[in-house]
């Protein structure tokens, strides 16, 4: 049996902090320099500058340097493959935040052999850890969402398909061929039927990259964990909507004049529809707004505005012209020989616009 000597516990001390502070310099850089979050950086800062206090208040660092065998270290090789990978910034996040506060723990534990003051302090920094990782991978989170609607041009209104195979499939083929975000419009399904498509339609969007957002029906969104509830002009209002969704969920909302429109950035919209600019096959209207209403929002709205109503390869030109890049369709990719084609020329052509 191996006796845990108090090199060795320097040696696990030494690890683990450099550990910890490595981690939080890397959640640090992330508040600082993608998210641009003062309040979140600079108390990642003082954690991390707290932690190198407390340690040089009550452990001789000329101790811990002594213990240090970066050579000796039989951990150095084993690496798992998944060190070496990280799927997304928010993975890097995620990996960085449970390594700070493993390391904490390990600190406190073995540093309760050493000194109890130290590591009674050293829990109390673990406990602002929490705290601020989880701040900080909510606002990774919402700063990822947030720039896949700013880049998205091209959004789907889609039923519920024939089957939830032919729903699923039709979403794989139709994100291949570019379509940004798809929404589920679905008023003819029962409550379970549109829940279930819903459920399988988030997490399908997800795997793709792609946003997946429910029409009308802010309770389905949030229970299918959608990425957002686009409302109309006689729904449920935006306040309402928002305080069912929370924050980090996308609320869109429909708007037929630039008055509408303005509201809509008032009531805290993530985005808007903007329409109805040609006559529909989907719906009908009294009255159309035409490209000319588009002008208006491209010339003053800062919101991620979709033109939609009867939108289709032949006419989707007079929309990019008014300065607006991003549309939302249904029947020019529903009711085309071939959607995937349908999807690919119009994507095709709101990328050229830029
Ligand atoms: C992106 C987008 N824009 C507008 C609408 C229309 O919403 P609404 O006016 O509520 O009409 P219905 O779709 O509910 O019939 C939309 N769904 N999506
Ligand atoms: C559902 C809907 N709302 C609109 C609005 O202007 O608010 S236009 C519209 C129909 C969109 O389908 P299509 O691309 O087939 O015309
Ligand atoms: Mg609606």
């Amino acid at each position: 049996m191996t006796i845990l000597t108090n090199q060795a516990t320097y040696r696990i001390l030494d690890a683990s902090i450099n550990r910890a502070t490595e981690g939080l310099r890397t959640l640090e850089e992330y508040a600082r320099f993608a998210l641009d979050d003062a309040e979140i950086s600079g108390e990642l800062k003082s954690i991390r500058h707290d932690l190198t206090t407390v340690t040089n208040q009550h452990l001789d660092r000329l101790r811990l340097i002594e213990a240090r065998d970066t050579p000796g270290d039989v951990g150095t090789a084993i690496g798992e493959a998944a060190e070496y990978q990280r799927a997304s910034v928010q993975a890097v996040i995620a990996a960085a935040s449970s390594r700070i506060a493993q390391s904490l723990r390990v600190i406190e534990e073995y540093g309760k052999t050493i000194d109890a003051n130290f590591a009674a302090q050293v829990e109390q920094i673990r406990y602002r850890h929490y705290q601020m990782a989880a701040a900080l991978e909510l606002q990774a989170f919402k700063a990822t969402r947030a720039s896949q609607l700013a880049a998205a041009q091209l959004y789907l209104l889609m039923d519920g398909g024939e089957s939830e195979d032919q729903f699923v499939a039709s979403i794989e083929q139709l994100a291949a061929a570019g379509v940004d975000i798809f929404q589920l419009r679905a008023p003819e399904l029962d409550d379970r039927t549109l829940y279930e498509r819903a459920c399988v339609g988030a997490a399908v969007a997800k795997k793709h990259g792609r946003l997946f957002i429910v029409n009308d029906r802010v309770d389905i969104a949030v229970a299918a964990d959608a990425d957002g509830v686009h409302v109309g002009q006689e729904e449920l209002p935006a306040a309402a909507a928002r305080a069912i969704l929370g924050a980090r969920r996308l609320l869109g909302i429909s708007t037929h004049s630039i008055e509408q429109a303005r509201q809509a950035v008032d009531d805290g919209a993530d985005y808007i529809g903007c329409g109805p600019v040609f006559t529909s096959r989907t719906k009908q209207f009294d009255r159309y707004v035409g490209p000319a209403f588009l002008n208006q929002v491209s010339g003053s709205i800062h919101l991620p505005a979709f033109a939609i109503g009867g939108i289709d390869e032949h006419n989707v030109a007079k929309v990019i012209e008014t300065g607006c890049h991003r549309i939302a369709v249904s029947g020019a990719i529903r009711d085309a020989e071939d959607p995937v084609h349908a999807a690919e020329a119009l994507k095709q052509c709101l990328m050229q616009a830029g």
